[in-house]
């Protein structure tokens, strides 16, 4: 049987096509190219370039495949884009994912994962881990569009033999460990590409936004996960469906958090460079702090991470940025 992996250009995407590969699995890729790219796709996969929504090539793609599994990544990913253009949001992540939802049912394809977002949390209401049983109260069209179609996926669960798996993403960094792929996005947002961009003199300095926050340092706090640990918490999500499991939700974090200012530290001292910080205004959208509780992840299908270490995260996304700068790639 094979995997279909949408989104598998992409940055998380590419990542997992690999995982998958690496434990002997058949992939097929769709991708429409909109932000991934077709040389970040392993040549092992079968590639289609298309969109989620497009019924008749999802159609050719089940006829072509015997796929008995979908792992779906293809979606919007910008927190504060998502608040400038909401019904982009809402087309790309909702109303496109409830397409390949019903391609999937009428195809008889068994089991799905879903990459969700702590931001299905918002601001949690203490500052211990947050749990899957937290209340779900987003604070961008971003994690509404995805806390949407969370439950699209439950209702379909409940209706149909059709079995999936949400998995609640905290701030997933880093790069492949071997150098395949990494975080590619032209004009990526995230702090640690960003920073990594800074510390090799790619864009000459950057800002922190907000240093006034209710944080020990007065700057937002995140739980950064290492994008092979994400992909590793997929194929095992997947195994578990596969022997049985039924429909899940599960958190995929560390389980502790660190701040914006602790974070560009350690790029500076996994680095060796100095770069100019600017301590800019709060960006609309942003959490407080979020960090994960993984139990559920680590007890239901025996996730264990292997790569929960800041400087390794940090070292993996800067070696990979300085391998896009070599071959003058963004
Ligand atoms: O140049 C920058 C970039 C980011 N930040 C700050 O760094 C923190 C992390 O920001 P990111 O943009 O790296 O990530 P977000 O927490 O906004 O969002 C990420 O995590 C979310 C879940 O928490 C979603 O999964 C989302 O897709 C993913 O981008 C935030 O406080 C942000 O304000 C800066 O100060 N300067």
């Amino acid at each position: 049987m094979a995997v279909l992996v949408t989104g598998g250009a992409g940055y998380i995407g590419s990542h997992m096509v690999w995982a998958l590969i690496d434990a002997g699995e058949e992939v097929v890729v769709l991708d429409r190219l909109s932000t991934g790219f077709r040389w970040a796709v392993a040549p092992e996969a079968r590639f289609y370039e298309g969109d989620i929504a497009d019924r008749a090539l999802l159609s050719a793609i089940f006829a072509e495949n015997r796929i008995d599994a979908i792992v779906h990544f293809a979606g919007s990913i910008i927190v504060p884009e998502s608040v400038a253009d909401p019904l982009s949001y809402y087309e790309n992540n909702t109303v496109k994912s409830r397409a390949l939802i019903a391609a999937a049912v009428e195809a008889k394809v068994p089991h799905f994962v879903f990459s969700s977002t702590a931001a299905v949390y918002g601001t949690p209401e203490s500052a211990e881990p947050v749990t899957e049983t937290a209340a779900l109260r987003p604070e961008s069209p971003y994690g509404t569009s995805k806390l949407m179609t969370e439950i699209m996926l439950r209702d379909t669960a409940a209706a149909h033999d059709f079995t999936y798996t949400a998995l609640r993403y905290f701030n997933v960094a880093g790069a492949d460990p071997r150098g395949r792929t990494g975080q590619s996005t032209a004009g990526a947002t995230h702090l640690i590409k960003v920073a990594s961009q800074a510390a090799l003199g790619k864009r000459a300095g950057m800002d922190v936004y907000g240093t006034d926050y209710p944080t020990p340092d007065g700057t937002c706090v995140r739980d950064y996960i290492h994008v092979t640990d994400l992909a590793d918490a997929h194929l095992k999500a997947l195994q578990r469906m596969r022997a049985g499991g039924g429909s899940i939700v599960a958190n995929c974090g560390y389980g502790r958090g660190f701040s914006v200012l602790e974070v560009l530290d350690q790029v500076k001292a996994v680095s060796g460079r100095d770069f100019p910080v600017n301590i800019a205004g709060r960006r609309p959208g942003d959490a407080v702090s979020i960090v994960a509780n993984p139990a559920v992840a680590m007890r239901e299908f025996g996730w264990t991470p292997k790569h929960d270490d800041l400087a390794f995260i940090v070292r993996t996304a800067l070696d990979w940025e300085d391998h896009l700068g070599k071959r003058n790639m963004l």
